[in-house]
């Protein structure tokens, strides 16, 4: 498959645009899904703005309908998970039988829900450690990192190992010049992106600041750590055994960042719809069912809401 593999990307945004645009400057066969920028892209192509060499893709395959699309060996859905309920619509056009379908998104549940709606497809996940941003239509610009740890997902949450189809994966976005790991373990490798995750993408928009600012607070600092020991204790509860020094792992890899905003701060700038299902009522509930509260946790979601909901009026 890995010669002529050819790429779907489902949600043409900060992650799509630059992960599907390496893709196809590599010369990978790459077919775009959008929404509002469509008429833009087929027009005008693809511009990315990135920190490791700006490029410009003149002329895209781009759809507007999935309906329209070829059927892919790989196929990345890359929409933010509140959109996700339109992937039973996309998904049955787009993936080819035997095919592959890569998760590129934040939080937990999302490879469920795509195993359910394309049963025979291999699913796999993918954790973005990047910092990207659709800053106008067709035109991406990435900030920061930019690697992918990829695992492969398996229905009864347990470690799938690295299998050929992770490997195929891996390889071909290798080719094209992404930083990519492998995760034995998905389910491990979810949790531990969510101990960053529920700790400063809510609390950035709560406490309306960026990372630095709450690095350099000790209350602020406080409840980050607060949150964070939670989902270490919830992960634990659902089998899934983080380290405890990984607070102090993840703390310190922020001190030495730059002043970010994580993507839910910017969505909520942007007034989009914040993923606060995925990243937090999912966790909160699974560990809920395992018999741990996680309380600060709770108190974000509950904020987090509220804001959500006057954001978008
Ligand atoms: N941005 C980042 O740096 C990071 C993001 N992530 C995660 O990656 C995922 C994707 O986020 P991100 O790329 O930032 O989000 P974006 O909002 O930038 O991109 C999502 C894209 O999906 C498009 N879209 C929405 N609905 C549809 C539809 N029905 N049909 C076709 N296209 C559609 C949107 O179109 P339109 O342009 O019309 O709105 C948008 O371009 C999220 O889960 C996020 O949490 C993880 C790590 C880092
Ligand atoms: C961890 C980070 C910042 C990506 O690297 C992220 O997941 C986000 O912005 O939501």
């Amino acid at each position: 498959m890995e010669e002529t593999m050819n790429f779907a990307i489902i949600g043409t945004g900060a992650v799509g645009g630059y992960y599907g645009g390496l893709l196809c400057r590599h010369g990978f066969e790459v077919h775009f899904l959008l929404r509002g920028d469509y008429v833009h892209v087929q027009e005008k192509g693809l511009t990315i703005d990135s920190k490791d060499g700006s490029f410009r893709l003149k002329q895209v395959n781009a759809y507007c309908r999935a309906s329209d699309m070829p059927r892919c060996d790989v196929v990345i859905v890359a929409l933010k998970t509140t959109a996700n309920d339109r992937l039973a619509g996309i998904l049955p056009h787009v993936v080819k039988p035997g095919g592959v379908v890569v998760a590129l998104q934040n939080g937990l549940g999302v490879e469920k829900t795509i195993q359910e709606i394309v049963p025979d497809a291999t699913v796999i996940g993918g954790l973005c450690f990047l910092c990207s941003n659709k800053i106008g239509p067709g035109h991406i610009h990435h900030l920061d990192f930019g690697s992918v740890r990829l695992g492969q997902y398996r229905a009864d949450g347990a470690a799938a190992g690295i299998t050929p189809e992770l490997r195929q994966v891996a390889d071909a976005f290798s080719a094209a010049g992404i930083s990519v790991d492998l995760a034995e373990d998905l389910a491990l490798a979810r949790w531990q992106k969510l101990v960053w995750n529920m700790a400063f993408n809510g609390v950035t928009v709560v406490l309306n600041a960026t990372t630095d600012q709450l690095m350099a607070d000790p209350s602020a600092l406080a409840l980050v750590r607060g949150i964070m020991e939670e989902v270490v204790a919830g992960a634990r509860a659902c089998g899934h055994p983080l380290d405890e020094n990984f607070i102090e792992i993840m703390i310190a890899a922020t001190k030495n960042m730059v002043a970010y905003r994580p993507s839910m701060m910017l969505d909520f700038e942007a007034g989009r719809e914040l993923e606060v299902e995925e990243i937090y009522r999912l966790p909160i509930s699974m560990a809920a069912a395992a018999g741990v509260a996680m309380p600060r946790s709770e108190t974000i979601a509950l904020q987090l809401e509220f804001l959500d909901r006057r954001n978008r009026g």
